[in-house]
């Protein structure tokens, strides 16, 4: 089933066209990424998706839901259903690990102070926290914590989608793995779907199950990582930095 339905979207800032004619589909259960150069128009179409940007034309279908022209009301309710991480989208320094995770619950649900401090445990201990963390402000953990946190806070809502920009940046190379460990167990275990936007050539091999390469405006390749590094191209080549088969 595709969760994810682009249909020739098409976005310009002004005189400068982002997306001429994008089109992909993302699978239920599936980890895809949106990959390709700097400036190729990446995060503008993860925040397209998350309907924190508009689109100039084409369509976008999110959980069977064309989000063009979607209602304040319909917005409110879609965006229950997917976490978003993006890579500068730090948690709230004032307010503990917990007291960040428990925000969307404490705006969105009518739940008790005691089941939202036990979801608050079990979303900690889904992303590898130990429960001392919840009492931690973010100054006084790790960046690799810090993601940690930020995909538990994503999960707080328990949402069908995840969506991720640039996860692993300024990580170290052991964080880094690691976070592409819970990726994946968080899949298995949750059954999640989830689009990444990366540059990290490790996470590209470790996680995804397809991707799609943006260049020149256009989706420039679409598949699993067997069938885009088996195209025989300099662009390829150099994007995958040689490591194709
Ligand atoms: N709000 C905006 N106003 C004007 N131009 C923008 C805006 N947002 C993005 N752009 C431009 O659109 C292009 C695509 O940006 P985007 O951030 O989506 O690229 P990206 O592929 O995610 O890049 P990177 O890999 O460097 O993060 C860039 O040239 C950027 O300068």
């Amino acid at each position: 089933m595709e969760l994810i339905k682009v249909k020739n979207v098409k976005t310009d800032f002004g005189d400068k066209v982002v997306h001429d004619g994008l089109n992909l589909h993302v699978n239920e259960g599936e980890i895809y990424g949106l990959l390709g150069p700097s400036g190729c128009g990446k995060t503008t179409l993860l925040r397209e998706m998350v309907l924190l940007q508009e689109f100039n034309a084409g369509s976008i279908e999110i959980l069977g839901q064309k989000i063009e022209n979607i209602s304040e009301e319909q917005a409110q309710q879609l965006r229950r259903k997917w976490g978003v991480l993006f890579q500068f989208g730090a948690l709230f320094s004032s307010l503990t690990l917990a007291e960040n995770i428990a925000l969307a619950l404490r705006e969105y649900s009518t739940l008790s102070d005691a089941m939202i401090q036990e979801i608050v445990a079990f979303k900690l201990d889904l992303v590898g926290l130990k429960p001392s963390d919840a009492f931690l402000y973010p100054s006084e953990i790790s960046g690799g914590m810090r993601k940690k946190a930020g995909i538990a806070r994503a999960l707080a809502m328990d949402p069908k989608l995840l969506f991720l920009d640039e996860p692993t940046s300024g990580l170290d190379p052991i964080s880094a793995r690691e976070f592409d460990e819970l990726i994946l167990q968080l899949r298995t275990m949750l059954g999640l779907t989830m689009v990444i936007v990366t540059h990290d050539l490790h996470s590209i091999y470790n996680t995804l199950d397809r991707m799609a390469i943006i260049d020149n405006k256009k989706i420039a390749y679409e598949g699993s990582l067997e069938e885009v590094t088996s195209v025989k191209n300099d662009f390829i080549q150099t994007f995958f930095g040689g490591h194709t088969k």
